[in-house]
């Protein structure tokens, strides 16, 4: 790939450019009886989510970091031409189930009416049924897909998005771009599909690993980029072994890839724990936070090695013994398993649940994580990592932490 757009060969090299998106109206889009369906456990305080992402996101400049926003990039895209912008919403209103229609019609109108930033912010807040004016059309929205009036949303809200994590994932010189695996959030790839497609600063620029037109699923925050040939996958609520393998058999025979060793680590399929980063991650070359949860009381778990046969086929090895695992693909003679909340039965599982594992590596041992998991911050202080805290009792409600706001686009080489 001539002068690649992504560089991440690590999850702890120094991180020189992060992709973010700012909490904005989607977070107050949330309702009691949204909640669930829109994967959050509480309705955050817009304003204070705000200033929060906006200390966290002035932390990683005041650190050297290149700070992108996926929205701001989505309208440079999108503005490239106008028949990208009309490609975008005709995706955009298909994928919600309006392909045709009086509602597609009047929807493609409303979207339309917008300049192009208050477009991409109006289909990350959503589009209520009220805000669109009848007497456009002078009809009512009659067929089907826009006619459940129980439903106040004609295009719902996109919380999730500042976790920037999972809808795409850097690998190398390139992304996967994400097939999702709840409704609530599998609007966000196609942003980062037309970024990655049309933005001047990427397009053919970055070698697409694995996009989101597969019916299988995969996010980010269970690709964990070890170093430059070996990635951690987890097998979770969020990502299939089918999708693992496909991605693998795709490293493994593109000539563009130099990543010859998969470890997929099964996890819990449960909310709390729904990615990898959210129960385990990387802070040095030979330190790792983990959460003892994952682990059997026997400290066993199920992990299998893959790597490709000498006809690039998928050859698979069991494991049982994490630390024995990352010790032999990453040929360290040792290692530390950070346990969250020092393993204390009540206090790891607290700070695990508001994202006290999942720390993110701006340099080799040294860390942003959230305050408010003062047990955790302090075992890493105690084997001398330099933890950066930022403020989070509104942006953890969304169950994310600061590796789940973050997808860095470029890290130095080792
Ligand atoms: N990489 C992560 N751990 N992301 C956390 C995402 C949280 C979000 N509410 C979801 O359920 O998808």
């Amino acid at each position: 790939m001539e002068n690649p757009a992504i560089n991440v060969n690590s999850e702890i090299g120094k991180l020189k450019t992060v992709l973010l998106k700012r909490p904005g109206a989607e977070v107050e889009n949330i309702t009691p009886d949204t909640m669930e369906n829109l994967l959050f456990d509480d309705i955050p305080y817009l304003k204070i989510a705000q200033e929060e992402h906006d200390y966290f996101a002035e932390t990683l400049r005041k650190n050297g970091v290149e700070t992108l926003y996926i929205d701001d990039l989505a309208v440079e895209a999108l503005g490239q031409s106008s028949e990208i912008r009309q490609e975008f919403i005709k995706q955009y209103l298909s994928e919600h189930g309006y392909e045709a229609g009086v509602t597609h019609d009047v929807l493609q109108e409303y979207l339309n009416s917008f300049d192009l930033h208050d477009m991409v912010t109006k289909l990350y807040s959503g589009i209520r049924r009220n805000e669109i004016d009848l007497d456009l059309k002078n009809e009512t929205l009659h067929d089907l897909a826009g006619s459940d009036a129980n439903d106040p949303f004609l295009l719902d809200p996109l919380p999730n998005a500042y976790f920037t994590r999972d809808p795409q994932a850097s690998i190398g010189s390139g992304i996967t771009i994400n097939h999702m695996t709840f409704k609530a959030r599998q609007p966000e790839s196609l942003f980062t599909e037309f970024v990655m497609k049309y933005h001047p600063r990427f397009a053919g620029h970055v070698n697409v690993w694995r996009d989101r037109n597969h019916s299988t699923r995969i996010e980010g925050g269970d690709e964990l980029v070890l170093n430059d040939h070996v990635l951690a996958i987890g097998v979770s609520q969020r990502t299939s072994s089918k999708s693992i393998e496909g991605l693998a058999q795709e490293l493994f025979t593109n000539n563009d890839s130099h990543f010859d060793t998969v470890v997929a680590i099964e996890i819990p399929h449960n909310h709390a724990m729904m990615h990898l980063d959210t129960v385990f991650t990387m802070v040095n070359k030979d330190q790792f936070t983990v959460f003892p949860g994952i682990m059997d009381e026997a400290g066993k778990m199920n992990i299998f090695v893959m790597t490709p046969d000498e006809n690039g086929k998928i050859k698979m090895e069991h494991h049982t013994d994490l630390g024995e695992t990352l010790k032999q693909v990453l040929h360290l003679s040792e290692l530390d398993l950070i346990m969250t909340g020092n393993a204390d039965d009540i206090v790891a599982p607290r700070e695990q649940w508001n994202d006290g594992s999942n720390t993110l590596t701006i340099a080799p041992g040294e860390v942003v994580t959230y305050n408010r998991n003062y047990v955790s911050n302090e075992m890493l202080r105690e084997h001398d990592i330099l933890v950066h805290e930022v403020i989070s009792s509104e942006l953890s409600r969304g169950r994310g932490g600061p590796r789940c706001m973050s997808q860095p686009l470029w890290r130095e080489d080792l």
